[in-house]
């Protein structure tokens, strides 16, 4: 398993944790990156300050390799992007933009940085501007997605490109992983498995959504707004439908859902708040320490393989 983006991170395993906005702080990213995988800060609109601290207490609670997830459309965007250059982030992750006018500060760090690209037209445009490797997220993930599945993404990007490329959107356990691969990818960054995780700090409620979800419990909002939105399906997500077929402003849908995701991961409010998960949520059922998480995935994958081999005999 330990293959050539585990020499680039120096991670054990190929795996990264999504960087989650709300959810993913430096408890989660120290306990994934101590079970050697990347464990990764979801800076979100984290103020820099916070970020900060975020990033103090994760090099408190480990001495491995740890990343942070910039969410492009921060209005903190400059700013956090500078502590992560202060702080000397080994690992930088992008998403929900285009990351090029910061590369060459984080390359001149030697920070690696790897963008989250929903299209193969960003993922050469990037590869173009010096990144190390992309995460191509397919639709099937939680929170801001693009429109193509990971299925048909990830070889397309794979073939697109000659660095490294991650596979994430609806992979939750081994065979998704080992499908991954097959399809070219060297490595998997894994979100809604992880939020149901001990060590993750979103609130019980919103925990309990992700077991209690099946494959169907998901819907997109916000195609109209130019931002669709993987959520469950809830009171808020029927009010912004409603809201959306009276033709409503993207400004004003925007606004509805501004603030939402963190009601919902802090203060459990699973019903007018944003429960950003994907459609692997289904095949969740435990909450697990991480470090069992990533145990079960990593042992799970020679039984795939043999049940490949023998055909459906094990
Ligand atoms: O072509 C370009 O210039 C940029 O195009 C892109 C289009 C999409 C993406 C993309 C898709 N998925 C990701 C990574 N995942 C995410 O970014 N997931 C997120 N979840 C919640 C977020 S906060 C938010 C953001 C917008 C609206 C409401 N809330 S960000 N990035 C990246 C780049």
């Amino acid at each position: 398993l330990n293959n050539e983006l585990c020499q680039l991170l120096g991670i054990d395993y190929p795996i990264l944790q999504g960087g989650m906005a709300w959810v993913a702080t430096a408890e989660l990213a120290a306990a994934v990156s101590n079970a050697g995988s990347l464990g990764v800060i979801g800076a979100g609109h984290m103020p820099p300050a916070v970020l900060r601290e975020e990033i103090h207490k994760t090099k408190r609670l480990t001495n491995k390799p740890f990343g942070v997830n910039i969410m492009l459309m921060s209005p903190f965007v400059k700013e956090v992007m500078q502590v992560v250059v202060e702080e000397r982030v080994p690992v930088v992750t992008t998403g929900a933009g285009n990351p090029g006018e910061y590369i060459p500060a984080l390359k001149e760090i030697g920070s690696k940085v790897i963008p989250v690209v929903a299209s193969v037209a960003l993922a050469k445009r990037l590869e173009r501007v010096g990144v190390d490797a992309v995460i191509a997220e397919g639709m099937e993930s939680g929170g801001h997605v693009g429109e193509v599945t990971t299925m048909s993404l990830v070889p397309q990007v794979v073939d697109a490109l000659s660095i490294p490329v991650i596979a994430a959107g609806g992979i939750g356990d081994a065979r998704g992983m080992v499908a991954a691969f097959a399809l070219g990818a060297k490595g998997v960054q894994i979100g809604t498995r992880f939020v149901a995780s001990v060590e993750c700090i979103a609130h019980p409620n919103y925990k309990e959504t992700v077991l209690r979800a099946k494959e169907r419990s998901t819907v997109i909002t916000g195609l109209s707004t130019g931002h669709p939105v993987r959520v469950i399906a809830n009171k808020l997500t029927r009010e912004f439908a409603e809201l959306e077929r009276s033709g409503a402003s993207p400004e004003e849908l925007d606004r509805l859902g501004a603030g939402k995701l963190k009601i919902a991961a802090r203060d459990g409010d699973v019903e007018y708040g944003s429960v950003m998960i994907g459609q692997v949520a289904g095949l969740v059922d435990s909450i697990k320490p991480v470090k069992e998480i990533v145990e079960e995935i990593v042992n799970d994958i020679p039984k795939v393989f043999e049940r490949l081999r023998g055909g459906n005999k094990a």
